[in-house]
This record gives structure tokens, C-alpha cells and sequence, in this order.
């Protein structure tokens, strides 16, 4: 079947990373893992405050139609931790299993998988997806949503093929 060159959007939360004290590592790794997916059209590092990450969702999704963002960092305890709170206030609906599962299977690697309060939901007809701030947990958590990541941008989009499984 034909594959759609999806729009991408890579948004790395952190405050070090922001002001240049630690280079972002997990944006660039998640434009890797993405690579066969779609085309990053936008990437920035910017600190974690919620109106401003709030701000770039909405504008991502609105003024440029993007139809995946992946956002990294900011999802756990720490009181400047608000990513999920961002996300939540954006997005339309939640798309609870995707989150989900990315727990489930770190949950097997580690027990503080469960300390990420990482969100998947849907702005219009765009996906927005939160992953931890490690480059580590990135790639633990994103290589679980790659195998479906395609159908599930292929349906956001207006696919109305049977996807039932023969
Ligand atoms: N599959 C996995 N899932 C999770 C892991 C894991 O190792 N594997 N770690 C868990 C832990 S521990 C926590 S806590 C939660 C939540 O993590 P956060 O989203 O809050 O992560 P941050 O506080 O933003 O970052 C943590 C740590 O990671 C390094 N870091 C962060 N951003 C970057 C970056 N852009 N480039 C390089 N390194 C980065 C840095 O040392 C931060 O202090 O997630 C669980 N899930
Ligand atoms: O600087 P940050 O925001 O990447 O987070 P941490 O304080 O967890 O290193």
C-alpha cells in the first residue's frame, strides 16, 4: 500500500536544554526514529512552561496543519513537569491505549516507567504524543507506537479502508 509523507512536528521540553546548558540529544533521536514516517517540518527546544508549550501545540496543529507531534521531556513529578498539563488542555480527546502501552512495556524494563505521566491525544486531525525526556526512555517508549503509528495517523487523516485484520 501507499504510504502518506506525514508532517511532523518534534518538540523537546526542557529547561537546561533551552538555555544551552545540555544539548538536546532526544530530538534528534526521535527525527531518526520518525524517518519512516514523515518529514520533520518543525523542531525547537523550548522550556518547560505550560502556556508556552500550549501555545506551540495549538499553533502547530492550527496555522500549520501538522499531522504528528511528538513532544520529549517534562512528563514526570518534578513541579516544572507539565507537559502532560499542556497537552491535555490542547488536545480534543485522548488516545488512552497508545499511552498506555508505551507504560506496559517500559514497565518491563523499569519500575519507574510508571512515573511518566506521558499523554497521546488528538488535536483536529492531528496526533500529539508525549514521550520522557531521556534519550533512553525515547527510544524505549516510541519503538512500542512505530509498528501502529502509520494506521493510526493513515485513520486520523480520513481513511476509510476496512482495517479489519484477515
Ligand atoms: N522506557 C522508559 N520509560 C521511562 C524511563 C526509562 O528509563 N525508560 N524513565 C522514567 C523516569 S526515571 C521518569 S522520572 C519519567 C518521567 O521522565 P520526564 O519526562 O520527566 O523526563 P525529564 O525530567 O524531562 O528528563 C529526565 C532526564 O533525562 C535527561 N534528559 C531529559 N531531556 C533530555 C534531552 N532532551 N537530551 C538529553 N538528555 C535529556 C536528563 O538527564 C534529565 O534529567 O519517565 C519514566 N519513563
Ligand atoms: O532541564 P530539564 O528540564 O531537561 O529537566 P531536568 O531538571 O529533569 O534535568
Amino acid at each position: 500500500m501507499e504510504t502518506k509523507p506525514y508532517q511532523v512536528g518534534i518538540l523537546t521540553l526542557s529547561d537546561k536544554g533551552a538555555c544551552g546548558e545540555r544539548e538536546d540529544e532526544s530530538g534528534p533521536l526521535l527525527k531518526e526514529m520518525v524517518s519512516g514516517i514523515g518529514k520533520v517540518l518543525r523542531y525547537q527546544i523550548i522550556a518547560d512552561d505550560q502556556d508556552k508549550i500550549m501555545m506551540m501545540l495549538s499553533s502547530w496543529v492550527d496555522d500549520l496543519g501538522l499531522d504528528l507531534i511528538l513532544t520529549t521531556g517534562g512528563t514526570g513529578l518534578s513541579p516544572r513537569d507539565v507537559t502532560p498539563q499542556a497537552t491535555l488542555a490542547v488536545i480534543d480527546y485522548q488516545v488512552p491505549g497508545m499511552a498506555e502501552a508505551m507504560r506496559a512495556a517500559s514497565m518491563k524494563i523499569t519500575d519507574r516507567a510508571m512515573l511518566s505521566r506521558a499523554i497521546v491525544g488528538v488535536r483536529h486531525q492531528t496526533l500529539i504524543v508525549n514521550l520522557p525526556g531521556s534519550p533512553r526512555s525515547v527510544k524505549e517508549n516510541f519503538e512500542v507506537l512505530l509498528p501502529v503509528l502509520q494506521h493510526a495517523l493513515d485513520k486520523l487523516t480520513g481513511d476509510t479502508t476496512d482495517c479489519a485484520l484477515s
